[in-house]
């Protein structure tokens, strides 16, 4: 399969000026300013194959939002080389622009003060589509988004879903075969993220997009990646499957159960661990290398505690990432 995106030891390094406290402080640095590196990306590495749909996570700061911009040509790179569909993103910003579709979930590349309409058809425009091939285009986006019960309205008064559902269609229209997502479904309702996802998963399969994504919503990751990068403090932690990931940080059994008296003091058995506690509900994970087999860890519970229900899950992906980034934070 051919690589759609191409990462190559990529480095970003942002410097600041930083101001000391106090007046004094103020004085010496106007004078005598100090300035700070930050590392927001340091040597990354990793490809993006053709048609597939690839989550980049990791926490707060730890550099997605850069690679993004970087990948868009909205950033050139301190060090190293990236490629996307062939073309240097940063060297060639036009041509680039042609290949990809870039949806900020915080912002939008759509007219404020145009109804949304007028601003696919400004795109259309600009990209020189045919207007036959666009109008086909929009009502394929429209099954699925339903953009025409609010297309009419001015971008200005749109509601979150509305407006990130209209960035969507906006980036998609002149047929880019890679997409970058950053955060899209961030502060949105659920039916609307499921519309969201529906309308990925659907670009991805039926039209063999390329989509880089990156979101902090695991249940985003569950539905729709197979694969992750994850990074932290600008550096690739690791890349892989969701399923290699559950297996090098998941536990691979949680016991949930529900205790008769919710003011039990839970005092984990031997070789678990406490996970969550919330009202009566308790759940326990594998901890250690001596930690029990599952059928140990179920006796041990209920010899234990006075229990009204007991469940054996799949390990959460919440607490798989939560442990990942722990990880990856020791590093
Ligand atoms: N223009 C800039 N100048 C200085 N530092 C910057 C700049 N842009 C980003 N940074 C820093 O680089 C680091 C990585 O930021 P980035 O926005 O890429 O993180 P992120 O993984 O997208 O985070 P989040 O999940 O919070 O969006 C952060 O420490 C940030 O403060």
């Amino acid at each position: 399969m051919s690589v759609a995106i191409e990462v190559r030891g990529l480095s970003r390094t942002f410097h600041t000026t930083v101001r000391r406290p106090g007046f004094a402080g103020a004085v010496r640095s106007l004078v005598n300013p100090e300035r700070v590196a930050k590392h927001a990306v340091s040597d990354i590495t990793f490809d993006v194959a053709e048609g597939e749909l690839l989550a980049l996570l990791g926490p707060n700061g730890a550099g997605k939002s850069t690679t993004i911009k970087i990948l868009t040509g909205i950033l050139t790179p301190t060090s190293g080389e990236a490629r996307v569909a062939g073309v240097v993103p940063y060297r060639e910003r036009e041509r680039n622009a042609r290949n990809v579709g870039a949806v900020f979930g915080q912002r939008t590349q759509l007219w404020w003060d145009l109804p949304v309409r007028e601003s696919f058809a400004i795109l259309r425009d600009i990209y020189e589509v045919p207007r036959a091939e666009h109008a086909a285009r929009l009502a394929e986006f429209d099954d699925i988004l339903e953009l025409s019960s609010f297309w009419d309205t001015r971008v200005r008064h749109l509601s979150l879903g509305q407006r990130v559902r209209s960035d969507l269609a906006a980036a998609l229209l002149h047929d880019p075969p890679v997409v970058f997502l950053d955060e899209p479904t961030i502060g949105m309702d659920v039916v609307v993220k499921e519309q969201v996802r529906e309308f990925l998963r659907h670009q991805v399969e039926q039209r063999g997009r390329t989509v880089l994504l990156t979101t902090h919503d695991m249940t985003e990751v569950e539905r729709l990646a197979e694969r992750v990068v994850l990074v932290n403090h600008g550096r690739l932690m690791l890349d892989g499957s969701l399923d290699e990931i559950r297996r090098k940080f998941g536990s691979t059994w949680q016991v949930r159960a529900t205790l008769a008296d919710p003011h039990t003091e839970v005092v984990p058995p031997p070789g678990t661990t406490l996970l969550r506690h919330t009202g009566g509900q308790i759940v326990l994970g594998p901890d250690g290398p001596d930690a029990p087999t599952v059928q140990q860890a179920l006796k041990a519970v209920i010899e234990r505690f006075e229990v009204t229900d007991i469940a054996l899950d799949e390990a959460d992906l919440e607490d798989v990432m939560r442990a990942a980034y722990a990880h990856a934070g020791e590093v």
